[in-house]
């Protein structure tokens, strides 16, 4: 059969020469020459046979350069750079296919169609490293659209599913790559990492099944294991307490796993002397390149923008809708199915202020963090846990996740709180703390405290301990104090979590705990009270744990002490939650 000779015929100069080869940099200048030769032939005349082979070469050798060039920017990390190359080589390529008939010429063909599903996988891979994931799924998608079994798109697509949380999805992809000729393809250690990765994050975001106990066992030295995001039995319904809060659908004991979010931006660093001017400038240029992190995000995705369109920037909270939880489940998100919200930067401002959460909290420590480092960061649905100075539930900290952990059990239809501060101070020192929140907290247990603010007595306790008296002295005081004032069971608990630091140096010191004796009650009554009315917490554990190692002369194997070694598991397990097995949990708690 003739050849089509128009086929050959040079595309129209307009298209070729400014859409590929115009933004070409000086090293590609050769190609220029080359099709400069090729551009002698008068546009209307048919080309000779020498001709198109003369262009065929031209055409070849520039996707070659550009190929190369677009490689080596690639290895080199030069992401933008490499995809702008990348987006010229699948400009040329998408112009020389749209003049290249399959039928006649399939070999020209089925290689062009390749250059472009490798270029458009190439460039998914530099946008995703930019963190611009839809234009990357959309590059994996046209690729898969054009060579349903393209191997680099495959794994390209599945990454990016990975990151995106779509674990099944990504499954699918890394399964149908590691179906292809292994051998033809390579990279099989790469696969076959992503794909048990995979199967495992896909796992846990399932079950709600995880395990950071060979971490913890490891004093955190290990590398800090990979989470997925899951969603356990929560919904978000209007709060009593403030706007709309996150409420469980069932009976959940203490230690379940009821959330676990990646954060859509963080921002870290080691702040030296927390009081020093130093350290605070440090924390104003962290938190402004967490806002310009935050932005970056917004305006990348429209998931993003959507999601952070639903969190409070603290104005009219009692207005604002419920949103539907699904939309927060990454694996039913569609790509483009989200309005496409306008959010500007006073807005997103409002959005920060009311719902970042600082990593250094009390309760993030746990995780074997230094003492100076500060991390701020934003994570979707724990913005919708409020606060309780009584809490149910608390924070973990897991490199860029945050689980929510039951602190004691909690009933179907509760609300779930976690501490936005620290919460064994008194109620002064917890309304400042509430204060840049823009709240006052009105909880069961500041309500019984403010109740109990009429009481001079207590006041004085107050002065006391900060001007201070012997800590004893302060636990003795408000001890004679609840017996006169008929407190009981939790309220006991609430006024003892408040005058904390007094009973924890109390109980530290032998000179005092001889001192006042049988006049101040045992330690493990106060640590029980205040569990029972906060909820489990390190410092509250650390008591009980010294306790039970000096009531054994410091090895914990008596009988006597099994009862109160569980107990000590149990605070335990509110701390750390179940993801850290007996073994290891007994390890971090030194029993
Ligand atoms: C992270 S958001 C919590 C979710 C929020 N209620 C909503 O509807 O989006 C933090 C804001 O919730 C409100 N809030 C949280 N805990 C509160 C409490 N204990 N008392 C009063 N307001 C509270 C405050 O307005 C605070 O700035």
């Amino acid at each position: 059969m003739e050849p089509n000779v128009d086929r050959y015929s040079r595309p129209d100069p307009k298209i070729s020469r400014e859409s590929s080869l115009h933004n070409l940099n000086p090293q590609q200048e050769q190609h220029e020459k080359l099709c400069a030769a090729a551009a002698v032939i008068p546009f209307h005349r048919t080309t000779t046979r020498e001709e198109q082979q003369q262009m065929l070469m031209a055409e070849e050798e520039l996707l070659q350069e550009l190929r190369s060039k677009a490689n080596e920017l690639f290895l080199r990390e030069q992401w933008a750079e490499s995809s702008s190359l990348y987006s010229q080589l699948i400009d040329l390529c998408r112009v020389h296919l749209s003049s290249t008939d399959g039928a006649s010429d399939p070999d020209k063909f089925s290689k062009l169609r390749k250059s472009l599903c490798l270029a458009l996988a190439n460039r998914a891979d530099a946008s995703s490293k930019l963190r611009s994931l839809d234009e990357a799924l959309r590059d994996c998608d046209e690729a898969l659209a054009i060579e349903s079994s393209h191997f680099r798109a495959l794994v390209c697509k599945g990454k990016i599913l990975l990151s995106l949380s779509k674990y099944s999805a990504a499954l699918e992809c890394f399964k149908s790559a590691a179906s292809l000729d292994a051998q033809a393809n390579g990279n099989c250690g790469t696969l076959n990492a992503c794909l048990e990765k995979c199967k495992m994050l896909e796992y846990q975001s399932r079950t709600g099944n995880f395990d950071l106990s060979d971490w913890v066992a490891s004093g955190f030295h290990r590398e800090i294991p990979e989470l997925a995001e899951y969603i356990g039995p929560v919904l978000i319904k209007k709060s009593e307490i403030s706007g709309r809060g996150l409420f469980a659908t069932k009976n959940i004991d203490v230690g379940t796993v009821v959330l676990v979010t990646r954060a859509i931006a963080i921002e870290r660093g080691i702040v030296m002397g927390e009081d020093s001017g130093s350290g605070e400038n440090k924390q104003l240029v962290m938190w402004k390149n967490f806002i310009d992190r935050v932005a970056g995000c917004v305006s990348k995705s429209r998931r993003t923008r959507h999601l952070i369109s639903t969190l409070s920037s603290g104005e009219d909270e009692e207005g604002l809708e419920v949103p539907d939880l699904s939309i927060f489940r990454a694996e039913a998100s569609e790509r483009d199915d989200y309005p496409n919200e306008k959010l500007d930067m006073n807005k997103i401002l409002g959005i920060l202020d009311v719902n970042s959460l600082v990593e250094d909290a009390i309760s993030a420590k746990v995780m074997g963090r230094n003492k100076d480092y500060y991390g701020v960061g934003l994570w979707f649905l724990a913005s919708f846990v409020n606060h309780s100075c009584c809490p149910n539930a608390r924070r973990l900290h897991v490199g860029n996740h945050l689980m929510v952990v039951t602190s004691r059990d909690v009933k179907a239809g509760d609300e779930l709180t976690f501490p936005y501060f620290d919460v064994l101070q008194p109620p002064k020192k917890r309304r400042e703390a509430a204060a840049p929140w823009g709240f006052d907290c009105s909880c069961k247990r500041c309500e019984f405290e403010e109740k109990m603010r009429s009481k001079q007595e207590l006041r004085d306790i107050e002065a006391g301990l900060e001007g201070g008296m012997d800590v004893g002295g302060v636990v003795y005081r408000l001890e004679e104090g609840m017996r006169r004032w008929n407190a009981r069971g939790r309220e006991k608990g609430y006024l003892r979590a408040s005058f904390w630091a007094a009973y924890s140096e109390t109980y530290a010191s032998e000179k005092s705990v001889k001192k006042w004796g049988r006049r101040i009650p045992a330690a493990e009554a106060v640590v029980d009270s205040v569990a029972e009315a906060t909820g489990s917490d390190e410092r509250v554990l650390k008591v009980l744990v010294e306790q039970l190692s000096s009531r054994s002369g410091g090895g914990l194997g008596g009988g006597g002490v099994i009862g109160e070694m569980e107990k000590a598991l149990k605070l335990g397990r509110g701390i750390y939650g179940k993801v850290v097995k007996k073994q290891a949990l007994r390890g971090l708690i030194e029993l």
